[in-house]
């Protein structure tokens, strides 16, 4: 995008939603988050399986840090099923994300910010021009609306915007946009600028919820409007 069009519309709004969403998700008791992590990635398995792809299928996924739902049994899932398992690693230079092929925990090491990355003397780079098929986002806080409140690095609003670039340029599918979080994390509204990338759905412990955007039409056995899976 423009720099210039990357307008903070409410820098106000966004630091007390992220206060408040960072403070609920960091508050929320152990037990309570591995229990709904766990029953979040069961969800996201059950219905991966049900896409009945052939080919191996590539998905890429962030790893937790801080109070973020775990997305382990997810990565480890994606292993035992041969499926590309593709994590981002922070460019802090130009805030931008690279895209690795993870095949095992060792390929990754601490990063920027202290997130778990991967390692680039043991993981495979993907190419530049590389799409995965689905993205798992994290969040602090998502809205009915696809809105999504993240860290403020716009890490994911700028890799959007390229995916947006790659795909139109050689005429593929986009990809779709899955927003993963507990189910205390849903806010009334989030704040959003022009340039914050919103989510096809978003999927809790409680299950998936489409938003009302075409991109749902395009998989097998999803209903469109906001349904729950
Ligand atoms: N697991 C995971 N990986 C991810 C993200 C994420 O949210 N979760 N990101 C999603 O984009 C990117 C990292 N973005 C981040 C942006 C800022 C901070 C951070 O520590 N911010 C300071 C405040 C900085 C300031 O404004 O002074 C803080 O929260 O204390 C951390 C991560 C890419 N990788
Ligand atoms: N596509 C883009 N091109 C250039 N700058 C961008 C783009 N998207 C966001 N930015 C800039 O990045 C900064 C952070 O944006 P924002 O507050 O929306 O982050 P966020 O979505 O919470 O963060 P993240 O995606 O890292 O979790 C802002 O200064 C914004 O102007």
């Amino acid at each position: 995008m423009d720099q210039s069009r990357a307008i903070n519309e409410f820098p106000e709004w966004k630091k007390e939603a992220r206060a408040a969403a960072s403070n609920n998700r960091d508050g929320l008791p152990q037990q309570l988050q591995a229990e709904w992590s766990a029953a979040t990635c069961r969800v996201l398995v059950d219905w991966l399986e049900h896409q009945q792809r052939d080919a191996r299928y590539s998905f890429m996924t962030y790893v937790p840090f801080r109070s973020e739902l775990d997305t382990k049994p997810l990565l480890e899932w994606g292993w035992r099923s041969n499926h590309l398992v593709i994590v981002p690693r922070c460019v802090r230079a130009d805030r931008s994300m690279e895209l690795y092929i993870i095949s095992s925990w060792d390929e990754l090491i601490s990063g920027a910010y202290g997130i778990l990355e991967p390692d680039p003397t043991r993981a495979k780079r993907c190419e530049a021009s590389f799409v995965p098929e689905l993205v798992i986002v994290p969040g602090l806080a998502f809205d009915l609306a696809g809105g999504r409140l993240g860290y403020g690095g716009g890490y994911y609003d700028r890799f959007n915007e390229r995916l947006h670039q790659l795909t139109e340029e050689g005429k593929r599918p986009f990809p779709l946009w899955l927003g993963v979080g507990y189910d205390t994390q849903w806010m009334e509204e989030v704040p959003m600028d022009h340039h914050d990338a919103r989510m096809d759905a978003v999927v809790t412990e409680q299950g998936f919820q489409w938003m009302s955007t075409s991109a749902s039409k395009k998989l097998k056995g999803a209903k469109d409007g906001s349904d729950t899976f």
